[in-house]
């Protein structure tokens, strides 16, 4: 189905609009709203069939995920009916510093699951720690900028979401992270993915963790900015920070990157919509 991406104030309106194609269902999920086209007119995207059949979730494992609005019982229903998973929740959120997931359980008894992405095996409890699908491609994008043998630096690895696909792109990474139930995650999914030589994973705070200088340091947390000076003290001329940021402001950046007696180039990426308005980027910061 051909669709166009509009605000959710547009829906008010969809009557007045004569590319809308009214036989066909407006589509809902999170911030994003998909109204089918008419042929001939102008579109954003083509939703896959999935999409196309009903509310939007999450695979992971044996389990199904919802996001966004709260699913109603008839989509509860359906989506039970088609996947069979083990258990259903519904995570609106994700709270603090730890990302710690804000759930309820729809049915099922949760457990740790077994997830696949790009090659690559992730074991994570849904319950305790966050699996973000949206970054997929930002994995994909990372791991093919890696040399094999850089020295990598993940300064909030989570479960492993880019210091696996880096490891597996040739790097060594020096994984941290500070949430002990993502930390055990993280160093299970080292282990099943046969990373151990090229990983050292370190729980604890990655201000206290970063040692000698890198070539490449991942920033995957919203507040970065806030550990940028710090981040900065462990780099040399060409070393590539990706700052993930909602609010991207390259003038700051650049400001205390000059703190630091560097120059940068500087590329801004955009990985997901947050909300609305709201983008998470990725600043690609390339120190001179
Ligand atoms: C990987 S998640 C963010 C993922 C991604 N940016 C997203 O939301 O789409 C950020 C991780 O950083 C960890 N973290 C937060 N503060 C930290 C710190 N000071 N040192 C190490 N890890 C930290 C959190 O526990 C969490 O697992």
């Amino acid at each position: 189905m051909r669709a166009r991406i509009v605000p959710p104030e547009t829906l008010r309106s969809l009557d007045t609009l004569d590319w809308v194609d009214r036989s066909r269902r407006v589509f809902r999920e999170e911030d994003h709203v998909y109204v089918p086209v008419k042929d001939g007119y102008p579109y954003d995207a083509v939703l896959p069939t999935r999409i196309r059949k009903g509310r939007g979730y999450q695979r992971l494992g044996d389990a199904v995920i919802f996001h966004g609005r709260r699913p109603s019982a008839e989509e509860i229903e359906d989506v039970a009916c088609r996947e069979e998973p083990a258990f259903i929740l519904f995570i609106p959120a994700h709270t603090g510093d730890l990302r710690v997931p804000y759930y309820e359980l729809l049915s099922g008894i949760p457990h740790e699951v077994l997830h696949r992405e790009s090659g690559i095996l992730y074991h994570l409890d849904p319950t305790k720690v966050m699996f973000s699908q949206g970054n997929r491609e930002e994995k994909r994008r990372i791991a093919s900028l890696i040399r094999p043998g850089e020295r990598i630096a993940d300064m909030f690895a989570g479960i492993g979401y880019f210091t696996l696909s880096s490891a597996t792109a040739g790097g060594m990474v020096h994984a941290m992270e500070i949430n002990p139930d993502s930390f055990y995650y993280l160093q299970k999914n080292i282990s099943s993915n046969q990373l151990t030589t090229s990983v050292l994973a370190e729980c604890g705070d990655c201000r206290n963790l970063l040692s000698g200088e890198y070539d490449r340091i991942m920033m995957g947390h919203f507040d970065s900015e806030l550990f940028l000076s710090i981040a900065l003290s462990h780099t040399t001329p060409g070393t590539v920070i990706h700052l993930h940021t909602l609010h991207p402001d390259e003038d700051t950046v650049k400001g205390m990157i000059g703190e630091h007696g560097y120059d940068a180039r500087i590329t801004v990426h955009r990985v997901k919509k947050y909300a609305p308005q709201i983008c998470h980027c990725v600043l690609d910061v390339v120190l001179r």
